[in-house]
């Protein structure tokens, strides 16, 4: 499958809307410490506005919830893999995206049969503490040759430095805080969708 080259996350259903309406192709909803019942009404009003929007939406974590739901699509981090039920996810259809942050990971992600890995960080990354150096650009080349899947980046990517790291191989480009901390969220998306563009159209 052909992922679109730029992929925000967001934490709730009003960052979704916000965003979404601008463009946006492809979104992973990334909720954090929030009850059960906000956590369902937040997918599932996620699931429609995105369905609006012709976006493909990927939900964080919630992978039981996400099966409840008929989500297209889930991501889970390395743990999140290792407690999960893989079988019923793949039995429900979900489409399955992994996060890898060194070869051990990659394995793993890969013999998940993934339908893409991503690789962070790639620059620094404020949004949390990880005992991964940033990764750089010449891994996305290593992690490209390496997957017959697609590959994510993320960690630290900015509108700046999205083209690089495209051009270094990734097929889409994953972004929080560049987006979320700016003045106008709306237009720096609007700045990310123009940024991408020659990889969209390419596709
Ligand atoms: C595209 C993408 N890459 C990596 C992550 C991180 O997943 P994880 O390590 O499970 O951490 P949390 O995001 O759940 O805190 C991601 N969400 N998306
Ligand atoms: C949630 C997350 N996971 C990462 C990983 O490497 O697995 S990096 C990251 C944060 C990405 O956000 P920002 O664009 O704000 O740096
Ligand atoms: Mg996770």
């Amino acid at each position: 499958m052909k992922l679109d080259p730029f992929y925000p996350i967001v934490p709730d259903f009003a960052w979704a809307a916000r965003l979404v309406p601008q463009g946006v192709r492809f979104l992973q909803l990334r909720i954090k410490d929030a009850s059960a019942e906000t956590i369902r009404t937040e997918i599932a009003q996620t699931m429609q506005l995105c369905a609006e929007h012709d976006c493909l939406l990927v939900v964080n974590d919630y992978w039981r919830e996400a099966i409840e739901l008929r989500a297209e699509f889930i991501h889970l981090g390395q743990e999140d893999l290792a407690a999960a039920d893989l079988g019923a996810i793949k039995r429900a259809g979900l489409k399955l995206g992994i996060s890898s942050h060194s070869l051990e990971e990659l394995g793993n992600a890969k013999a998940a049969e993934p339908d893409y890995v991503a690789l962070g960080p790639v620059y620094e990354t404020k949004l949390k503490k990880m005992p991964w150096a940033p990764q750089g650009l010449a891994r996305i080349k290593q992690w490209r040759a390496a997957l017959d899947c697609p590959l994510v980046a993320i960690g630290g990517i900015t509108v700046e430095r999205a083209a690089g790291v495209l051009e270094a191989g990734a097929d889409s480009a994953s972004v929080i805080t560049d987006i979320v901390t700016d003045q106008n969220p709306e237009a720096r998306t609007r700045q990310w969708i123009a940024a991408t563009e020659r990889w969209r159209e390419d596709r």
